[in-house]
């Protein structure tokens, strides 16, 4: 006897248990986030954990079928990674979008998905000193390589300063999967988080050949240096001031099958 073919009602049951197993899960999984707010304790360091949430987005990535194309899966896990950090504390996104990088608003939203706040702001300094107080979670800036709106020597000051506070950081940049575009910077009050595959921000006194952009800062001539790898502050040149390390970004896969 020949086949059938599944009839649409019988796709849509097929479909709603589907749903029914997924929103299972997910309440199991955002069920978890207060007791990783307990396991991280006081001093286990941060909630938001960039480092740790770009190994998860790669490992689901390079498991996952042409039929997923990575910016799809980012997206959705991004909401899920959301939705347990808002279960450790209430995050705040901190915005500065300027004029040609209206995106970063975008991005800041795709990345602390609908259970994050979001603030836009008017500059840099207020974006940044929203990160400095600890209001904000995460202050998203435009591309850190472009001198219209050039926000790293901040960071400098901020590392010479000479406080025993946590110092903003770089410790993301959006979007984790996906070429084409200007991109987005993470800034936070603290340390960056390694992923496994990183790349490491900071500025050296004088001029670099291999640098970013340069800036005049307190009188002095600074160079913005990317470095392959995760690079702790012992191990960046001496004098130089780590502005931070972030997730190698990754080509997006967007084929289908057909
Ligand atoms: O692994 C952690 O530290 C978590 O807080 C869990 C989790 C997740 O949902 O997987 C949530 C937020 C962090 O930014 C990273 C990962």
């Amino acid at each position: 006897m020949a086949d059938v073919a599944p009839s649409l009602a019988q796709l849509r049951a097929e479909i709603d248990r589907i749903d029914d197993a997924l929103l299972g899960l997910l309440e199991s999984r955002v069920a978890i986030g207060r007791r990783v707010a307990a396991a991280k304790g006081d001093a286990s360091g941060p909630y938001l954990r960039p480092g740790r949430e770009a190994a998860i987005l790669r490992r689901l990535c390079s498991a996952a079928s042409a039929d997923l194309p990575t910016a799809t899966l980012e997206r959705i896990w991004r909401e899920i990674l959301g939705a347990n950090l808002a279960r450790q504390v209430d995050p705040l996104t901190v915005v500065y979008a300027p004029q040609g990088a209206e995106a970063c608003l975008d991005l800041a939203r795709d990345r602390g998905g609908a259970a994050t706040r979001l603030e836009t702001v008017e500059s840099a300094e207020a974006a940044i000193a929203a990160a400095v107080d600890g209001r904000a979670t995460l202050a998203v800036l435009p591309d850190v390589a472009d001198s219209r709106w050039r926000w790293w020597p901040q960071l400098v000051s901020a590392s010479q300063q000479d406080t025993s506070t946590q110092k903003p950081c770089v410790i993301a940049r959006l979007p984790l999967f996906g070429e084409g575009g200007v991109p987005a910077y993470g800034v936070a009050p603290q340390g960056p988080d390694p992923s496994g595959d990183d790349v490491t921000l900071y500025a050296v006194r004088g001029t670099a050949e291999s640098a970013l952009d340069t800036a005049e800062i307190e009188g002095a001539h600074w160079s913005l240096i990317a470095a392959d790898g995760y690079l702790e502050a012992g191990h960046i040149p001496a004098g130089a001031a780590l502005i931070g390390a972030y997730a190698r970004p990754e080509t997006s896969r967007s084929k289908t099958s057909t």
